[in-house]
């Protein structure tokens, strides 16, 4: 395998069953079929008999069964790819099922929980490793998925102690072979970093948009006429999936909070700032938004 993603040889997995399939799941499945490296059949389950219609017409899987605990016989990978609210039932569901030697990962947000709701029902030959695609956009659902999703993008794994180096290893070759740059920490600083890159400005992008809506009706009007401006980029990510943000923000509850009461303090001060005129403090607010900006355009993550 080149570190360019190209296949070489035989698939890394016979049977790959994905549960869920909305912009993640059905970005995989795009991928493997796309690209031969990942799986020889794939197998799709989903809630709704909507979303297993349309993945037939889409025809990005082998195989569409609406049961999951039959979704999961005989494949030697699954992967969770609900909103991570769903993780708990769905291991119920499939436990029993797995397949000996299968490896069991899941591309939650959140990954406290996901070892809090998958670990105790978890079968002792099945294999967990939990990622984290660091990569997504605000639309949800099959039609929103694509197989380059994840190219140059980083994927975090959080495999718990213990975790068999070799299943380890496959699901990083898997990110691997996605186009991911792929890399492990455990799952509680995973929690804290996303809550600060991606959760606090989820909620704030809410939150900003709820303000402007409450509003007087006539300065709505004039706020989503001129909204050309800062606000337009925060509409994207407040467009984003109502089930998936209400999930991660209660599976990630500690970390996030402790992130808000840090940025409230921050804009306190910057509103303090603004206040009594202190020019110098703003002007190192702005300078150090604009640094970072620029590191990643550097490690062109912008
Ligand atoms: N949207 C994004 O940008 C990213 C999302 N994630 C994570 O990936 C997971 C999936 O997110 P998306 O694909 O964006 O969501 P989505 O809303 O596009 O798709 C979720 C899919 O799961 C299905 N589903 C919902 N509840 C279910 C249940 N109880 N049992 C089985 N299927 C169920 C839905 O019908 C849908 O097909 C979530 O855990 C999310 O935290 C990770 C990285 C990026
Ligand atoms: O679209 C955006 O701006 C995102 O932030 C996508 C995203 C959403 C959730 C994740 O866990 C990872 C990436």
């Amino acid at each position: 395998m080149s570190d360019s993603g190209e296949p070489s040889g035989a698939p890394l997995f016979e049977r790959l069953c994905l549960l869920g399939i909305g912009l993640i799941g059905s970005s995989l499945a795009r991928r493997a079929r796309e690209h031969g490296g990942l799986a020889r059949t794939v197998v799709v389950s989903s809630r709704t008999e909507a979303t297993l219609a349309r993945v037939r017409e889409l025809g990005i899987a082998d195989v569409v069964e609406a049961d999951p605990a039959e979704a999961v016989r005989g494949a030697d990978c699954v992967i969770l790819c609900a909103p991570v609210g769903a993780n708990a039932a769905l291991m119920r569901r499939i436990a029993p099922h797995l397949a000996p030697g299968c490896i069991l990962s899941d591309v939650g947000s959140t990954k406290g929980s996901v070892l809090r709701d998958v670990q105790p029902l978890l079968p002792g030959d099945v294999h967990f490793v939990p990622a984290h695609p660091m990569a997504g956009t605000e639309f949800s659902g099959p039609d929103a998925g694509f197989a380059t999703l994840f190219e140059g993008r980083y994927c975090i794994l959080t495999p718990p102690p213990g975790a068999d180096p070799a299943a380890v290893e496959k699901v990083r070759e898997f990110w691997r072979r996605c186009g991911s740059m792929v890399e492990s920490m455990d799952a509680a600083t995973h929690d804290k970093v996303v809550a600060i890159v991606s959760h606090l400005p989820h909620l704030i992008a809410f939150t900003i948009c709820g303000t402007a809506d409450d509003l007087a009706a006539e300065t709505r009007e004039a706020v989503l006429k001129f909204a050309a401006s800062g606000f337009r980029d925060f509409t994207r990510i407040a467009s984003s999936d109502v089930d998936m943000w209400r999930d991660v923000f209660l599976n990630n509850r500690e970390a996030l909070l402790e992130m808000l009461a840090r940025f409230s303090e921050d804009a306190h001060a910057l509103g303090r700032a603004v206040r009594w005129g202190q020019a110098d403090f703003i002007e190192d607010r702005i300078r150090r938004g604009r640094k970072i900006r620029r590191s990643l355009i550097e490690r062109r993550q912008a």
